[in-house]
């Protein structure tokens, strides 16, 4: 008996993309496994969200080939949930959490008839019991706390149970307690589910446990392999073409001379490797 290998969540081939003559990266080729988590990493403007938008179909690549799950990247692809950025919605937006999370699931694979109704009701109430938010899932998502908020964001993007997660910051400003959830939610899915991951940060040290590659981009320049290989200061100086040095604090990565020193973020918990990062802005 012979078992199929599924295809990969996620395929680049000679992928390159160009905004008009700058070209943000070219010649990336990636595949990503089922159930595999990919932090994508790199200064501002190096192309990460823009990656992540060809990925949805909303940018088309320059020359190259993008592949979800066996088929080529499309708009609307169900086999593809989104976190975005985590940012504050209107105090006046009229929309419970609840049609929040429905949102991710109108517009594919459910008609207007009754049962099909019951059944999309089932599945948005699933998806808010597992991101815990059953207390708060009818009141207005304005007034809802940035935690609350991304929880309900996140329910949205799994609602339909995808076999890539695109996260673009998906932190961001939140607190230690709401990072350590939201990127729990994240890896229960992909470790239950099989989901695969790709995580736009600036930061790894809260992810460095979940993290089994790194794609790493700069400047049209970029680096593929665990955290291990590539947090390194030999190729990170390469990348970024000036000494820069990747120490280990207190089980953090720290990167120091990339351009400035902001420190993003604090760690964010238990780390199972003895380095962590924290990486400058460049
Ligand atoms: N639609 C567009 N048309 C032209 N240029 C664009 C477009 N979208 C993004 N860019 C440019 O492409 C570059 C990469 O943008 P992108 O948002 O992908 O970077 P990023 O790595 O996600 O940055 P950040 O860390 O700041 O979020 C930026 O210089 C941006 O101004």
């Amino acid at each position: 008996m012979t078992t199929e290998t599924p295809a990969p969540a996620v395929e680049l081939h000679g992928a390159r993309l160009a905004y008009g003559d700058r070209t943000l990266w070219s010649g990336l080729d990636l595949e990503v496994a089922p159930g595999e988590f990919v932090a994508v990493l790199g200064p501002n403007g190096s192309g990460k969200t823009s990656l992540l938008k060809m990925l949805l179909g909303q940018v088309p690549l320059t020359a190259g080939t993008a592949h979800i799950a066996g088929s080529p990247v499309r708009l609307g692809n169900p086999n593809v949930g989104y976190i975005p950025q985590q940012k504050s919605m209107d105090e006046g937006l009229p929309l419970r959490g609840r049609d929040l999370v429905g949102l991710g699931v109108d517009g594919h694979r459910w008609g207007t008839g009754l049962r099909n109704r019951r059944s999309r009701n089932a599945v948005v109430d699933a998806a808010i019991t597992e991101v815990g938010a059953q207390s708060y899932a009818d009141a207005p998502v304005g007034s809802l706390s940035g935690g609350e908020q991304q929880r309900l964001r996140v329910a949205q993007a799994l609602v339909g149970d995808p076999r890539v997660l695109l996260c673009d910051e998906p932190l961001l400003s939140l607190d230690l307690a709401n990072q350590h959830r939201v990127s729990d939610l994240i890896n229960r899915r992909r470790v239950g589910h099989g989901t695969a991951v790709l995580f736009v940060t600036h930061e790894i040290n809260p992810i460095l446990p979940l993290v089994d590659r790194v794609l790493y981009l700069v400047d049209g320049r970029f680096r593929i392999g665990t955290a291990a290989e590539v947090m390194t200061s030999e190729v990170l100086s390469e990348l970024y073409q000036t000494d820069v040095e990747v120490l280990h604090v207190r089980g953090r990565l720290v990167v120091v001379g990339t351009g400035d020193a902001i420190d993003a973020l604090g760690g964010a918990g238990e780390l199972r490797t003895d380095c962590a990062h924290h990486e400058d802005h460049a």
